[in-house]
């Protein structure tokens, strides 16, 4: 599914949003006091040089063709300006000299303007993309299961660059505007009724200009929603690759790939044409308004000397008036890139894991549910309902119930994931929310019968669960796990690559990776939520019982479907439908008819198995 989170403003309002938005997303990395200043005293240092120059060159000229009085002919204080500078320029060669160091002046201050921008620019995006990335990381996990994977993936590996090109635009908007004002107060010096004609006619070119925001800005949104969709069908391809060989489906996935690309290009290039157009529409408006204004100094009678240093103002005015409007366009495209970071940032829509402040070391009486009520989303049919059962420390619990009966639910809310609607969980009397959440953490580790390797090496998936594990610590792990034999008799041994998601390894080999990093934690409280169901039963019993021998005292949860495994338990807990059918000693539990003894039957064992090990 793709996010819709791009409703589209007027281009005014997109503008004025996008700098509300870059200000605020400024304000992550604090800039020293002196850089906007310093950008503004640059931007209006390099305005002034390109400025003088312009005139210099007139006067260079002038100068070269022995006609010294054009200059001192011209009007206003601009004209006061070449008299005074005729008295210190003798030649044209003293002209061109003071010109050159103007010309490598102007050069070395956009220079720097430059590697300032750039500097603050990308130490933003980094700032940005680690705070997208902690915020991934603190969030509720709900969250997660709200946004789509290529959104996240968009907003984190695209978005956050954006920034710097915002930032870099802002300081080019700043430079262009100082430049437009120091152009605009020079051509006032020359002449009023020639900068009041100049001033309305820019105007009107503007304002046609703008005209193009919308679209831009639309096509702006469009390229943001069309990577997205693209980055969902490489997901799908990256994730789905077994499936998609399995059932013969490359075709259909290269064809909606294509179309997805296609869509990409389209955009890119209708959103290329149109920004193409700023730039030649630009020039050709503002060229109209310079022989506009050549028009009407004629009409008004205006010297050829004031005239001509108008038309050079102007001229060069264009560049600075283009960079301005294209700038102030392209912060309008990307005003929904901005939003969605900020929106990824703001702390005030999303819910956090509660920290707990007691410190917890070891569990001595065990965990409680009490009247637990939980829904995975407001409105539904609670995945556990009213549910008060007992996890006693040191012993082994055997949580069973059919398929669907709320299981992983209660490992997920003793992982801390999602919090209990209703009801307490209770850690040795206290709840579990009071607990600081990293003591509990500490104390615990999972293994499932979905295992999330990820892409690395044997050992380093292993270590996911303890970073500092020994390599005498994996092996024992891996041996406890039964898949030392397997690693050892490979080229690489503990450094084999592990491939994606696992991939490289049999279901059940995978399993017991899983189990390995789940011991090598040697966690207080154990939970195994149907960590072998894709083991033989014989390689299972024998792994199970290398378990219980290594966590003799501590705290097991085994979630499973096995007879056996209930049978050793000290205590059983029977999950039907959300509620507990059952709890106590196996024999009682397994006594009692229904969901309980369908769910843990050897018929049904086999009948789990073969429906979970089918590719
Ligand atoms: N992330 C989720 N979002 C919404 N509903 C969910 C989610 N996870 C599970 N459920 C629903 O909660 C109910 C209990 O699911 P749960 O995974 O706890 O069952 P289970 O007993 O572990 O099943 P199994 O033995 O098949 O793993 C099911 O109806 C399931 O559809």
């Amino acid at each position: 599914m793709t996010e819709h989170a791009n409703n589209i403003r007027k281009p005014r309002a997109a503008r004025r949003a996008a700098l509300v938005e870059l200000f605020k997303l400024l304000k992550l990395a604090p800039l020293p006091r002196w850089v906007t200043p310093a950008l503004i005293v640059l931007g209006l240092a390099s305005s002034l040089a390109e400025t003088v120059g312009i005139t210099l060159v007139l006067l260079f000229f002038y100068l070269a063709m022995g006609q010294v009085e054009l200059a001192t002919s011209t009007s206003g204080l601009l004209g006061e300006a070449l008299r005074y500078a005729v008295n210190w320029f003798h030649s044209s060669t003293e002209t061109a000299v003071v010109l050159l160091f103007l010309i490598v002046a102007r050069g070395a201050l956009s220079f720097i303007n430059t590697l300032i921008s750039a500097r603050v620019g990308e130490k933003i995006n980094e700032v940005a993309r680690n705070r997208v990335h902690l915020q991934y990381l603190s969030t509720s996990y709900s969250f997660f299961q709200r946004h789509d994977e290529a959104y996240l993936m968009e907003v984190l590996g695209t978005e956050t660059w954006v920034i710097s090109g915002a930032y870099a635009s802002l300081t080019r908007i700043i430079v262009s505007s100082c430049s437009v004002f120091l152009f605009a107060s020079f051509l006032l010096a020359l002449s009023i009724k020639i900068t009041v004609l100049a001033v309305a006619a820019s105007m009107l070119v503007s304002a046609g200009l703008r005209h193009l925001s919308l679209p831009i800005q639309q096509l702006g949104a469009g390229v943001k929603l069309v990577h997205q969709k693209l980055g969902e069908h490489m997901l799908m391809t990256l994730q789905g690759m077994r499936t998609i060989r399995a059932y013969g489906q490359e075709e259909v996935h290269q064809r909606r790939f294509e179309h997805a690309s296609t869509q990409a290009r389209q955009v890119a290039l209708r959103l290329a044409r149109l920004s193409a157009l700023v730039s030649p529409l630009t020039e050709v408006g503002y060229l109209a308004v310079l022989f506009l204004v050549i028009a009407f100094a004629d009409m008004w009678g205006i010297g050829f000397a004031t005239s001509l240093t108008a038309v050079a103002l102007l001229y060069r005015l264009q560049p600075h008036m283009r960079d301005l409007e294209g700038n102030l366009l392209y912060m309008a495209q990307i005003e929904p890139q901005l939003r969605s970071i900020r929106h990824m940032l703001s702390t005030d829509d999303k819910e956090y894991p509660k920290a707990g402040h007691v410190a917890v070391a070891k569990l001595e009486n065990g965990i409680s549910f009490r009247n637990v009520t939980f829904r995975y989303d407001a409105g539904t049919e609670p995945a556990l309902l009213d549910v008060s059962f007992d996890i006693p420390a040191g012993k082994i619990t055997a949580l069973i119930g059919a398929s669907g009966a709320g299981k992983t639910t209660i490992v997920n809310l003793l992982l801390r994931l999602y919090s209990a609607n209703e009801g307490v969980i209770r850690v040795d009397g206290r709840s579990i929310e009071d607990v600081r959440r990293t003591d509990w953490l500490d104390m615990l580790a999972i293994a499932g019968q979905d295992v999330d390797l990820v892409e690395g090496t044997v050992i380093e998936n292993v270590r996911m669960a303890k970073n500092d594990a020994s390599e005498e610590e994996v092996r024992q792990a891996l041996r406890v796990a039964g898949i030392s034999e397997v690693v050892e008799a490979l080229p690489h041994k503990y450094d084999t690559w592990i491939g994606q998601h696992g991939l490289r390894f049999s279901g059940g080999q995978r399993q017991r990776l899983g189990l390995a990093r789940a011991i090598v934690r040697n966690p207080k409280f154990l939970i195994l939520d149907e960590a072998m169901s894709a083991l033989d039963l014989t390689l299972e019993d024998s792994i199970r019982r290398a378990i219980q021998l290594q966590f003799k005292d501590r705290t097991l949860l085994l979630i499973t479907h096995r007879l056996d495994s209930v049978r050793d338990a000290d205590h059983v807990v029977c999950i039907e439908n959300g509620r507990v059918r059952a709890e106590g000693p196996p024999a009682k539990v397994l006594a009692s008819r229904g969901a309980c003894v369908t769910g843990t039957s050897q018929d049904d064992v086999l009948t789990y198995r073969m429906r979970n090990t089918v590719p």
